[in-house]
C-alpha cells in the first residue's frame, strides 16, 4: 500500500438536542469540501470515506464537485454507514443472547431516520417477533444517533462507537486494497447506485483493491421492507438534489 490510499473524513460539526443531520449541512459541506479537496491534492488516487454529516448530503456534494473537476472515482467515494450495522448488530445480539460480532445484517438507504432501514428478514441468526417488536427495533436503529445526541446534551454525538464503526469499514477497505484471495470482503456504504431510484444509495458492497468491486443490489425484502423502501426513495432523493445542486454552487468557491 502507498501511505495514502485511503482518507477518512470525520472532520464537522456534530448537532446538538432538537437538532436534525440536515441541520449541519450548512456548515459541514463546505468542510467536506475542504477536506476532499485537500485529499484529491495529495493523494489524488485515495478512496474517500467521509463520515460528516449529513451524509446523505455530503456525499452527492463531493461527488458533484469532483465529477466537475474531473477526480471523481464512484468507486472510491464512500459515506460511512457503518455504524447504523454495528447498531442493528448489537440491539439484535441483545435479544437474541449472541455475539454481536455473529449476527449478519445489511442496512441499506442512507444515514438519517426513516433512510436507514435495517432489513431483518435477512438477519442471520434468524430473528423471530411480533410485528411489533420488529418496529420497535427497526426505530430503535434508526434513532440511536439522536439517542446518543440527547444522551450527550450538547456535548456532541456518537464517538467512540463511530470510532469503532471506522476501524471496522477501514480495516475491511484495507482488505479488499490487499485484494484477500479466501475472503469476499462485504460492507454497507452510502455509494453512487443504480439499484434503486436514488442516485445514492447504501447496500452490501464487496470490496476490492479498488474500491467497490461489486455493488451486490438490494437484499430480498420482505413486503414492510419493500414499503419502507418506497417511503424512504422521495426522502434520499430530495436530500440527494439538495447535495448535487449545493455542489454546483459550491464548485468555484472550493477550489
Ligand atoms: N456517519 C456516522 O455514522 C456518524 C457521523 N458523525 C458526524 O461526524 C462529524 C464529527 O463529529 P464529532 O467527532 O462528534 O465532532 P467533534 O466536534 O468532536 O470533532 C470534529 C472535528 O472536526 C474538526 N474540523 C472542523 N472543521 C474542520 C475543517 N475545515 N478541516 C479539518 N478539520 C475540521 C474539528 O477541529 C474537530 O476536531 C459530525 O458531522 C457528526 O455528525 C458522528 C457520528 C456518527
Ligand atoms: O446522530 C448523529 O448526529 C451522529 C450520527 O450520525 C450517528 O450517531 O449515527
Amino acid at each position: 500500500m502507498d501511505k495514502a490510499d485511503i482518507v477518512v473524513i470525520p472532520a464537522g460539526l456534530p448537532r446538538k438536542p432538537g437538532m436534525k443531520r440536515e441541520d449541519l449541512v450548512g456548515v459541514n459541506a463546505s468542510v467536506a469540501c475542504e477536506v476532499a479537496f485537500a485529499a484529491r491534492e495529495v493523494c489524488p488516487g485515495a478512496m474517500l470515506a467521509f463520515i460528516t454529516n449529513p451524509i446523505n448530503v455530503i456525499v452527492p456534494i463531493v461527488a458533484t464537485i469532483l465529477k466537475a473537476k474531473g477526480t471523481y472515482d464512484p468507486n472510491r467515494l464512500f459515506g460511512v454507514t457503518t455504524l447504523d450495522v454495528v447498531r442493528a448488530q448489537t440491539f439484535v445480539a441483545d435479544i437474541l443472547n449472541v455475539n454481536p460480532q455473529k449476527v449478519k445484517i445489511p442496512v441499506i438507504g442512507g444515514h438519517t431516520g426513516r433512510t436507514i432501514l435495517p432489513i431483518l428478514s435477512q438477519c442471520d441468526p434468524p430473528l423471530k417477533g411480533t410485528d411489533k417488536e420488529r418496529e420497535a427495533l427497526i426505530q430503535r436503529i434508526q434513532n440511536a444517533g439522536t439517542e446518543v445526541v440527547n444522551a450527550k446534551d450538547g456535548l456532541g454525538s456518537a464517538t467512540l462507537s463511530m470510532a469503532y464503526a471506522a476501524a471496522q469499514f477501514v480495516s475491511s477497505l484495507i482488505k479488499g486494497i490487499k485484494g484477500s484471495k479466501d475472503e469476499c470482503i462485504v460492507e454497507c456504504a452510502y455509494v453512487e447506485s443504480d439499484v434503486t431510484e436514488a442516485e445514492f444509495f447504501a447496500t452490501p458492497l464487496i470490496l476490492g483493491p479498488q474500491g467497490v468491486k461489486e455493488n451486490t443490489g438490494l437484499p430480498d425484502l420482505d413486503d414492510d421492507e419493500r414499503q419502507a423502501l418506497d417511503c424512504m426513495l422521495p426522502i434520499l432523493k430530495e436530500s440527494i438534489a439538495k447535495g448535487i445542486k449545493l455542489g454546483e454552487g459550491m464548485m468555484s468557491s472550493c477550489a
